[in-house]
């Protein structure tokens, strides 16, 4: 709220002396007399001050004192009464009301009509007739009529503000509050009824935002223009409790408080809106029932009016206690201040002591005979008078509960938006509502503008008054056709505001909850989905394990499958190392080469080896079967032929050694040159098992020297003494072709390579061809006569077979997975056997100089062949 602060302002009080009437009057005494009398006792000083001279001279002053021959003019402006809708339009709180005794001429002062008797009421003989305001204008008007006429002028002439105005008009009777609008509450209702069963009074609430009293369901109109106003004011007068006593014969008998408010709103800024009030109060007038009553009432009509006597004085005495609280020099600050001891006091918080502008008119009567209630009403009105008002220029209440509205919405909104881009567009169920998350949303979202609007309408609702009821068709005031309306209405509804707003708050609350559903939903949504993915991660995890579990299987299974089938091609290797080396044994013993099966081996066991270490950088590891299987028949055909060739061999040997039985010397000569390279090992007189011994040195011989057939040769591999290894050769080949042992060429020695030129071959050069010199040839007349043991061919023949087989059962039975074992041959497909026959069909023997060397392995296995075949025989 905006508030503008004035400075503190004093409740203004003006004393008006009524002129003197009928009823001032005695019979016996004339006007002049009495006004001599009475102007002894109290007379205005001047326009400030009036004095009272009964036992002791008093002047009172006053912001104003009126004499008799004021007129309502003169008052309106001496009272500068225009300030106070000034006031009101600025957006200022203004209440004037009239103090005084009864008969004082509040009412005339307030409204200025004259009052007539109306008729007996049909069905209710026993009430007197009670007076009728006659509210035709003349002069005489009173103040609340010249307000109006005042404040829509000054509304007009201001450019930039629209204005709305409202008027409600109550009444406190009995300390009960009816609205003087409405027609439920109508004096005839109300006179209808017995002190027992008077129509309720409206309730009083106190608004702890404004600070103030108001009052629940009370008519508020709006007027379009001073008629309109008048009008309801006119109707409302006809409602007013007025009856008739021995001081004035249209008394008002309860509190009227005309309020008139001012809604004024910035052509700019629509929302700047202020309201102000101007209370009217006509207070009913303290009164002695010893001086109001007289015989001529009745008495119903005495008790009515003394009891009416008594609330009255009550609630004035209320209204005194407050002023006097408040006239203290400290303005009743910490001090309780009996506002809500009376309904008077609780409506006029504001206005004594309050935020509002205020105006006492002190009426006063001019007869001496009221002379004590002159003097309290004087004092009281001096009391007032020091009453310090904080006049607050405010805002309409409605419009703050709009603007604070508005914020809520607008915060609800923004965190409805927050929370919509955070869910992101899903799709999952509210676990309250049963609807989906983005239906949800699209609803909460799309009803914050008809729940905006529907507050707002409630809102706009509270303050738009039926004022339309109480319109003709021609959209002219007619209280007489409301007031029809209204009563055919069995139950007329009126606005509870306090229903209106607890509506809104259920809404506020229904979006506030909703708000809340989304978060909670939203919550649930991130957790739903950390939880989806973190169960699609575990799922995944498990899949690639049992993945894995499963790649590992097939890895153990192939690496068993391939251990296996290495297994079996290392015996394949085995067994043909194996009859590789007897191959030579047999080569060494026929003298011929086997250069064929050896380069076959060998481009076999390259290719495979080859395979293994490509294989190796497979990523499952696996060999290819079909290689394997290919490289087991290979092995296979190569062991077949080998086999072959070796009872050819057997053959050919058998067929040696009876040539060399007939030919001694080249025998010998075959020996010795073995012995050249035994180091000296070699003994006389050897079998045939020492033929195969001196084979094995043959052996050694190949490891350390290849044989040329030219002596360019050997000069070209021996570069470090070429000559003398020329030389050396040439006389180991002299030798040998001496012996008779080669007879179509001259072997010569050289080194196997040029890294081994030392003096070691040299050495064993120089030991070669010393051994060779001294070689005797009379050891092969002992292996001659040895050999002729052998009763004939075939029988020499048949044992060496038998003797073969014997050691290759020995091997199979020591190696059972030997290439005896079948099976394998059935792995290989028929396919890829026919092309690796073809393939081997169409490779060509290459001619290599000399044979492989025997690895130490295969050294080891023949002289456990050898061994073997010992013990065989
Ligand atoms: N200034 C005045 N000029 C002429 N007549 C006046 C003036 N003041 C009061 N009167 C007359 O005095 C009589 C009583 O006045 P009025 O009803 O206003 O008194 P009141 O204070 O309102 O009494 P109550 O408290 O009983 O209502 C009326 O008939 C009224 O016309």
């Amino acid at each position: 709220m905006k508030k503008n602060f004035r400075n503190k302002e004093k409740v203004k009080v003006a004393i008006r002396l009524r002129p003197y009437i009928d009823q001032d009057l005695p019979n016996n005494i004339g006007l002049e007399e009495q006004m001599v009398q009475d102007r002894h006792i109290l007379y205005v000083q001047d326009d400030c001050t009036v004095v009272t001279n009964a036992k002791v001279k008093k002047a009172h002053r006053f912001d104003k004192v009126l004499d008799e021959e004021v007129t309502q003019q003169d008052l309106y402006e001496e009272c500068e009464i225009d300030k106070y809708v000034d006031h009101v339009v600025e957006g200022y709180n203004a209440t004037i009301f009239a103090f005084g005794q009864t008969g004082s001429g509040k009412t005339f002062t307030m409204e200025g009509y004259k009052y007539k008797m109306s008729e007996t009421l049909n069905g209710f003989s026993q009430f007197e007739s009670t007076p009728v305001a006659m509210t035709r204008q003349n002069e005489n008007v009173g103040i609340i009529p010249r307000i109006v006429s005042e404040l829509y002028e000054k509304i007009e002439r201001v450019e930039f503000k629209k204005y709305r105005i409202y008027c409600s008009y109550l009444q406190i009777y009995q300390e009960k509050i009816y609205d003087l609008l409405n027609p439920l509450h109508s004096r005839k209702d109300y006179l209808q009824s017995n002190n027992n069963q008077q129509p309720e009074g409206l309730k009083l609430h106190f608004d702890v935002r404004n600070d103030r009293f108001n009052v629940d369901n009370l008519y508020k109109f709006e007027c379009k223009n001073v008629k309109e106003l008048m009008n309801y004011f006119h109707y409302g007068l006809k409602n007013k409790i007025m009856s008739s006593h021995a001081l004035n014969e249209a008394s008002s008998r309860s509190h009227c408080i005309l309020s008139i408010t001012v809604e004024s709103i910035e052509r700019e800024n629509p929302d700047n809106i202020i309201v102000s009030t101007m209370q009217l109060v006509d207070l009913a007038g303290s009164e002695r029932s010893s001086q109001t009553l007289n015989l001529d009432l009745g008495e119903y009509k005495s008790t009515k009016l003394k009891k009416e006597a008594i609330d009255i004085n009550k609630s004035l005495f209320t209204l005194r206690q407050v002023v006097s609280m408040l006239n203290r020099s400290d303005g009743g600050k910490g001090k309780y201040i009996p506002y809500r001891e009376s309904k008077l006091t609780s409506l006029l918080k504001h206005s004594l002591g309050g935020n509002s502008f205020c105006l006492m008119i002190a009426c006063i009567s001019p007869s001496s005979k009221f002379f004590n209630e002159n003097i309290s009403t004087l004092t009281y009105a001096s009391k007032a008078s020091c009453i310090s008002n904080k006049p607050i220029k405010n805002h309409d209440p409605k419009n703050k509960v709009i603007s604070g509205l508005k914020k809520e919405v607008q915060s609800l909104r923004s965190q409805l938006m927050m929370a919509h881009n955070l869910m992101g567009k899903s799709n999952n169920v509210c676990s309250k509502c049963g609807k989906s998350l983005s239906e949800t949303e699209e609803e909460s979202i799309d009803s914050l503008p008809n729940m905006t609007s529907e507050l707002q309408e409630n809102i706009n609702s509270s303050a738009v008054t039926p004022a339309s009821r109480l319109h003709n068709a021609d959209g002219k005031n007619n209280p007489e056709l409301a007031l029809s309306r209204f009563n055919s209405e069995k139950q007329p509804k009126l606005p509870d505001f306090k229903k209106m707003f607890e509506k809104n708050e259920t809404m506020m609350d229904k979006m506030t909850e909703d708000l809340m559903s989304l978060k909670e939903i939203m919550s649930a949504q991130n957790k739903l989905g950390l939880f989806e993915r973190i169960l699609l991660s575990a799922k995944m995890v498990k899949n690639v394990l049992k993945r894995n579990l499963e790649l590992n299987k097939d890895y153990m299974d192939h690496t068993l499958q391939i251990d296996d089938l290495q297994k079996k091609l290392s015996q394949f290797q085995l067994e043909n190392e194996d009859i590789r080396d007897r191959l030579s044994i047999m080569e060494a013993l026929t003298g011929t080469d086997s250069y064929y099966i050896q380069m076959n081996y060998s481009s076999v066991k390259d290719e495979f080896t080859a395979d293994m270490s490509k294989n190796k950088k497979d990523k499952l590891g696996m060999l290819n079967q079909d290689k394997m299987i290919a490289l087991i028949y290979e092995f296979n055909k190569e062991n077949s032929i080998l086999k072959k060739r070796i009872e050819r061999m057997e053959k050919k040997k058998i067929k040696n050694k009876f040539m060399q039985i007939n030919d001694g010397m080249s025998s010998t000569a075959y020996s010795n040159h073995n012995i050249g390279h035994n180091k000296g090992k070699f003994k006389y007189g050897h079998t045939s098992d020492k033929i195969l011994e001196d084979a094995d040195d043959d052996q050694s011989y190949a490891r350390g020297y290849k044989c040329s057939s030219s002596p360019k040769f050997a000069e070209r591999h021996c570069d470090a003494e070429p000559v003398r290894c020329v030389i050396d050769a040439a006389e180991i080949n002299h030798n040998l072709n001496r012996s008779g042992y080669h007879k179509n060429s001259s072997y010569q020695l050289e080194p196997l390579s040029g890294k081994k030129k030392t003096k070691n071959h040299l050495g064993r050069r120089d030991k070669l061809i010393k051994d060779t010199r001294g070689i005797d040839f009379r050891q092969f007349d002992t292996i001659n006569s040895s050999l002729m043991n052998y009763e004939d061919m075939d029988s020499q023949i048949n044992l060496e077979k038998s003797n073969i087989k014997r050691n290759m059962t020995a091997i199979r039975t020591k190696n059972p997975n030997s290439h005896s074992n079948q099976s394998i041959y059935n792995i290989a497909p028929e396919d890829i056997q026919s092309n690796l026959l073809s393939k081997f069909k169409k490779r060509k023997p290459q001619s290599i100089m000399g044979k492989l060397p025997p690895t130490k392995k295969s050294k080891t296995r023949i002289k456990n062949y050898r061994r073997q075949l010992n013990n065989y025989q």
